[in-house]
This record gives structure tokens, C-alpha cells and sequence, in this order.
């Protein structure tokens, strides 16, 4: 049953709209740039939104789907990219210290037993890796549920610690088996126009991934209750991202949507809580076939396209500079009045 969640304020975005076609420049001429200022600013509510202070969650987690074949890289990668997460040498370390942002990485399902690898990495492991869902349920419902729950509590931490701005990220070696079969359900669409390349594999590889997914989704239909099909086809660490957002909108924090896995947990998201969606922005248009499809069922427009594939939220780090710029073009832009310019006639 699906809670209220709090919803942006319509009044500071109505404010925030009206200086937009007050500064200096032609009606509407910073595009996407000034929809982006304007989101913040509802959720923020304030017609003047304030910088954010981004933090991203990497969740990770495997997938018994590998038995497969469905990666082009072996299931022992998920285990130690979140090693090479903790030394700072991953992708999203990078850019995480550009930004000067807090970084956590959360096992909610890596298949092997992690060393302490310090405070920034946390084990919530629900089970070690999900089931084969090409031939069984990938996990009961209570452990769909427990790993929900453990998104949603790093999200608290987020919050917690200072965040206003939510990045979840994703690793796991075949998520985006599970990734397409959730959103081949959530969107009504056949395998064959949502499966990709993945981390690479070929086109039989392709062809297999969508045998695969078409095998799972038979045991659905579109009556199956959303936490089932989470359940039946999902993964750990798409639960948890769901569960993130889910929590980032309960508290009023909006969360920065990355590629393809981030776009199906955000359906999962959705069919729980429909209005979660209203915190959500997506940053970038994944490579990965289905992406847009996914984004389009959430009401999303990606703000840039640079061919990435990568996860780990790294496309959502790549948009703050764009996201900084849409804030303070907004908020310290001159007027017509103030600056003495001629408005339209
Ligand atoms: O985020 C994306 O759009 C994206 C697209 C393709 C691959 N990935 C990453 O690659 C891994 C999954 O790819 P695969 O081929 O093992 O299913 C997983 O760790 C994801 O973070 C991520
Ligand atoms: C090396 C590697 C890094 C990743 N980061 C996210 N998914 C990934 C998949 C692979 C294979």
C-alpha cells in the first residue's frame, strides 16, 4: 500500500519560473538549464535553490544469472572492484574527490566473504549473490524486502552526514540481465528491444541474454505484485537502490538517477510509490539498449549523452558541474530591471 510522500512545492516553482523570464536572456534560452534550477528549487523550496551537497552509495552485489554466460567478465569482478572502490581507484573514487564527495560503498549480496575494508564500506549482505533467475526466483521476498531496507538506511546515513543531493550506484557482474527483465516488465516490453551489450559481451551474447530474460519473465505477469517480481527477476543491489530512493523521497532529498540498473531499480521504486518519481532527475542516456524506454516510463529526460556504460554512478557524477551551473546562473544572473536591459517587446 503505497505511503504519501512528501511532494516538491509548486509555489517556489512557479517563483523560480518567473525570475527564470526575468534574467537576461532570450525566453527560455538556457533549456534543460533552467528546468534544472527550477526541480531544485521546488524541492529545495525556495525560489533561490541552494548549491547541493551531492553523496553517492555504490551497492554491490551478485548474480547467479552469470551461471549463464550473460557477462563478458567473470563474477569474481564484483568482489574486487569494491576492493579497488575502498583503495580510491575506481572510476567513481575519482570523480567522488573531485566533487569533494562522501563516498560509501554498501555489500548487500557479494558472493564472497569481504575482509574489513575500512568505514566507507559496509556490510549489509543480505545472501551471498542471488539465485540463477534464468531457472528460479533470484531471491525470496524477504530478502528483496531486507535489501530494500538496506538502502534505505544508507540513505538515512547519506542524510545524515550532510547530503542534499542522492547518488546511488551500482556494481554487479550481470545486473543488466536482471536490470532488462525488470524493465522489460515494469515498461511492457519484449526482451529483444531492452537487452544490450552490457560490460561487452557479442551479438550471440546479446541473443542469449534475451532468451534468457524472456525465460524469466514467463513466470510473471502483470499482475504480479511488485515486490514479487523484484523477487523473481531483480538483484540485491537494485533492491537496495530502490530502497534508496524510496527513502530519499520520503525525507524531501532528491536523487540523481545513473545509468541502466539505476534506471530499472528507479521502476521498481515507482511501481511501490508512484510519486517517488518527483525526486528524481536522470543525469545521462546509458548505452545500454532500454535505457531511454526505462527513463520515458519514469517521466525522465537524461541531461547529456557521452556514451557511457560504466555504473558505479558515475554519469551522475559527471552532470554536477552542469547541475552547479544551472544553480548559480539562476541565482546570481542579473535581471532586465536590475541591469537596465530591455525586456521583449
Ligand atoms: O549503468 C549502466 O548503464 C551500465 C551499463 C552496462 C554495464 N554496466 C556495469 O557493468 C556491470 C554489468 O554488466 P554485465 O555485462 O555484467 O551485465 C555492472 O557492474 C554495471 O555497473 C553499467
Ligand atoms: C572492471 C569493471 C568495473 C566496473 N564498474 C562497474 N561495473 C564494472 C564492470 C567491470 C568489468
Amino acid at each position: 500500500m503505497p505511503t504519501s510522500l512528501p511532494i516538491p512545492d509548486h509555489i517556489a516553482l512557479l517563483a523560480a519560473q518567473a525570475r527564470q523570464n526575468r534574467l537576461t536572456k532570450p525566453t527560455g534560452s538556457l533549456g534543460m538549464l533552467e528546468d534544472i534550477a527550477c526541480r531544485f528549487a521546488a524541492w529545495q523550496q525556495r525560489e533561490i535553490p541552494q548549491l547541493p551537497h551531492a553523496a553517492i552509495t555504490v551497492f554491490a552485489a551478485d548474480h547467479g544469472v552469470t551461471a549463464e554466460g550473460v557477462s563478458a567478465y567473470p563474477s569474481a569482478v564484483t568482489a574486487e572492484m569494491v576492493k579497488n572502490f575502498a583503495a580510491g581507484g575506481a572510476a567513481i573514487c575519482v570523480l567522488a574527490r573531485q566533487h569533494n564527495a562522501r563516498l560509501e560503498v554498501v555489500d548487500v549480496g557479494v558472493a564472497s566473504t569481504l575482509p574489513p575494508l575500512g568505514e566507507h564500506v559496509v556490510d549489509a549482505k543480505v545472501m551471498t549473490g542471488t539465485h540463477n533467475l534464468a531457472v528460479q526466483a533470484a531471491m525470496s521476498r524477504e530478502q528483496a524486502q531486507d535489501a530494500l531496507e538496506a538502502g534505505r538506511a544508507a540513505a538515512r546515513r547519506a542524510i545524515d552526514a550532510g547530503a542534499t543531493l542522492l547518488i546511488a550506484g551500482d556494481m554487479g557482474i550481470g545486473n543488466t540481465t536482471a536490470s532488462a527483465a525488470l524493465i522489460c516488465h515494469f515498461c511492457a516490453l519484449p526482451a529483444a528491444t531492452v537487452v544490450g551489450r552490457g560490460t561487452g559481451v557479442d551479438d550471440a551474447g546479446v541473443q542469449l541474454k534475451a532468451r534468457v530474460v524472456e525465460a524469466a519473465l514467463a513466470r510473471l505477469t502483470q499482475d504480479t505484485e511488485s515486490l514479487t517480481v523484484l523477487a523473481e527477476v531483480g538483484g540485491l543491489e537494485i533492491a537496495a537502490m530502490a530502497g534508496f530512493y524510496l527513502e530519499g523521497a520520503r525525507l524531501g532529498m532528491p536523487s540523481l538517477v545513473d545509468g541502466f540498473i539505476a534506471a530499472a531499480a528507479a521502476l521498481v521504486a515507482q511501481a511501490l510509490e508512484p510519486d517517488c518519481t518527483l525526486w528524481l532527475m536522470a543525469s545521462h542516456r546509458s548505452q545500454e539498449t532500454g535505457h531511454l524506454a526505462a527513463l520515458a516510463h519514469l517521466g525522465l529526460i537524461p541531461l547529456v549523452d557521452f556514451r557511457l556504460r560504466l555504473g558505479e554512478g558515475s554519469g551522475a557524477a559527471l552532470v554536477l558541474p552542469l547541475i552547479a551551473s544551472a544553480i548559480l546562473l539562476h541565482g546570481e544572473m542579473a535581471t532586465f530591471d536590475s541591469a537596465g536591459v530591455s525586456d521583449k517587446a
